[in-house]
């Protein structure tokens, strides 16, 4: 068995519980399965090493305030249904549990209802999976009406996933003489139904809520601007980078998850283009699914983004694997992520290198393919990152001219909101003729309005 280890960094909660509330104590426990070390070493996608996995739930814990006293791999060899862990390992764990005072354990691998239940008894403790512990956090970090309702939806979507495949489990065993003592089929029917209403309600109140928002997103979206989203891991320095590009203040925490609803700030580029940037909710390797589909709506800002920074903590051992749980999640959302054109990889964090890592990296980023080296919090490479996203906007906004005759004055006022008007002649006709520049959504509506198809300029 892996030695228990003490985790260093991150740590916001210590022994003096300096929040003045006495921090929950917790475990956190990492079964690797014979099974998932091998299908790793046959190394389909990267892998990230157990310890690696073992530092992520650390901190994921750590997210909602509790206190890790320990953090430990336990090898399995043959998943037990009952308990997922052996019975000599469970014993062993359950003593130094109870010596500890622990209150929580973290099993940072999924668990069935009944190993959880089980787990539960066996260390006298609450139990919680990585998905559990991941809604934990959402809920917590949650702060729109919609973010709310999104993660409390997630949550009964998750819990009605477990009472169906407990559901299941025990008409399994019916005529088997009671199983676990749980609760009878009618009950769980029961609480299914109400599980049911309760979800349906809430979609309703999120689809309000949503009516809204894309009110607001279709004004916003007439407004000639492109919009850059900013995604990654967690923890990659999205709301650090955020921050630097807009002199903004948005929270930038050593913290899984320390953004959650997105934020979005209008930027000036070095040559005078305006883009609109968003700062997003971390992405996580495991992420569950409904929670996922229960962001959909909030990540539309990176779907229909005019160009999505993905950015990478490079100092990260686990960057590569990160970097695929990142694409693979993009790529449920409908965005191209091999489309280089439209996805910006940028290296953050490149001052947390030694110097021989660093010159191996820079070396190999000179190519005009090569991702953007940068750092967030020292400003290296920001400018040319500001270069590189102008150049690649510049694409998207051009400059057109066009011509209002006298009649087509009313037009004029929607012109200057929904394009950025550099140049204008008054004519003694009575017409005015102005260079625009504009997005291609704005353009082609300008050319609707006008009925004509302006000319375009390089
Ligand atoms: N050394 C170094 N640290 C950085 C850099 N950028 C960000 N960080 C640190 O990384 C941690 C996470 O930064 P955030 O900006 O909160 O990361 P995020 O991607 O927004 O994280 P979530 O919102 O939790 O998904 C903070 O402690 C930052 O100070 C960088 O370029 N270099
Ligand atoms: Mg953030």
């Amino acid at each position: 068995m892996t030695q228990p280890r003490k985790p260093e960094g991150r740590g916001q909660t210590d022994d003096s519980g300096t929040r003045g509330a006495v921090a929950t104590r917790a475990f956190v426990v990492s079964p690797v399965l014979a099974a998932d070390r091998r299908a790793a070493e046959s190394g389909t996608t990267p892998a990230r090493s157990p310890e690696a996995r073992s530092e992520e739930a650390v901190g994921l814990a750590e997210a909602i305030d509790l206190q890790v006293v320990s953090a430990e791999i336990i090898p399995v060899g043959t998943p037990r249904p009952a308990t997922l862990i052996g019975t000599g390992k469970l014993d062993d764990l359950a003593a130094r549990v109870a010596e500890a005072e622990i209150e929580v354990v973290i099993i940072d691998h999924p668990l069935t209802p009944v190993q959880q239940r089980n787990l539960e008894k066996a260390l006298n403790a609450k139990v919680l999976d990585r998905t559990g512990l991941i809604l934990e956090i959402f809920g917590r970090r949650a702060r729109t009406k919609e973010g709310r309702l999104q993660v409390e939806l997630a949550h009964l979507e998750y819990q009605r996933g477990r009472l169906v495949r407990s559901w299941t489990h025990l008409e399994r065993q019916r005529g088997g003489g009671g199983f676990m003592g749980g609760p009878g089929e009618t009950q769980i029917e029961a609480d299914r139904r109400l599980l049911q209403d309760r979800i349906v309600r809430l979609k309703r109140e999120l689809e309000t809520v949503r009516r809204t928002r894309d009110l607001h997103r279709s004004k916003r979206r007439k407004v000639p601007f492109p919009i850059v989203a900013i995604v990654g891991y967690t923890n990659a320095g999205k709301s650090t980078l955020f921050n630097r590009l807009t002199g903004a203040a948005v929270m930038a925490e050593d913290m899984l998850f320390a953004t959650l609803d997105p934020t979005l700030r209008r930027v000036q580029l070095p040559h005078g283009t305006t883009i609109i940037l968003s700062d997003t909710v971390g992405f996580i390797s495991d992420l569950p699914t409904h929670l996922v589909a229960a962001f959909r709506a909030t990540l539309e800002e990176v779907i229909e983004a005019d160009l999505v920074i993905h950015l990478r903590d490079i100092s990260d051992p686990a960057s590569s694997a990160q970097a695929a749980d990142v694409e693979e999640i993009l790529g449920d959302l409908g965005v191209d992520v091999a489309d280089k054109k439209h996805v910006l990889e940028v290296w953050n964090k490149i001052d947390n290198l030694d110097a021989e890592k660093r010159r191996a990296l820079l070396d190999g980023t000179r190519g005009a393919e090569a991702p953007l080296a940068v750092s967030a919090v020292t400003g290296e490479g920001i400018d040319a990152l500001l270069a590189q996203v102008e150049a690649r906007i510049s694409g998207v906004v051009k400059a057109i001219t066009i011509s209002l005759t006298p009649a087509q004055m009313p037009l004029l006022d929607w012109v200057y909101r929904n394009g950025d008007v550099t140049e204008r002649s008054d004519n003694d006709d009575g017409s005015v003729t102005m260079t625009v520049r504009a997005t291609d959504a704005a353009r082609r509506e300008i050319s609707e309005r006008l009925g004509s198809r302006p000319a375009e300029e390089a």
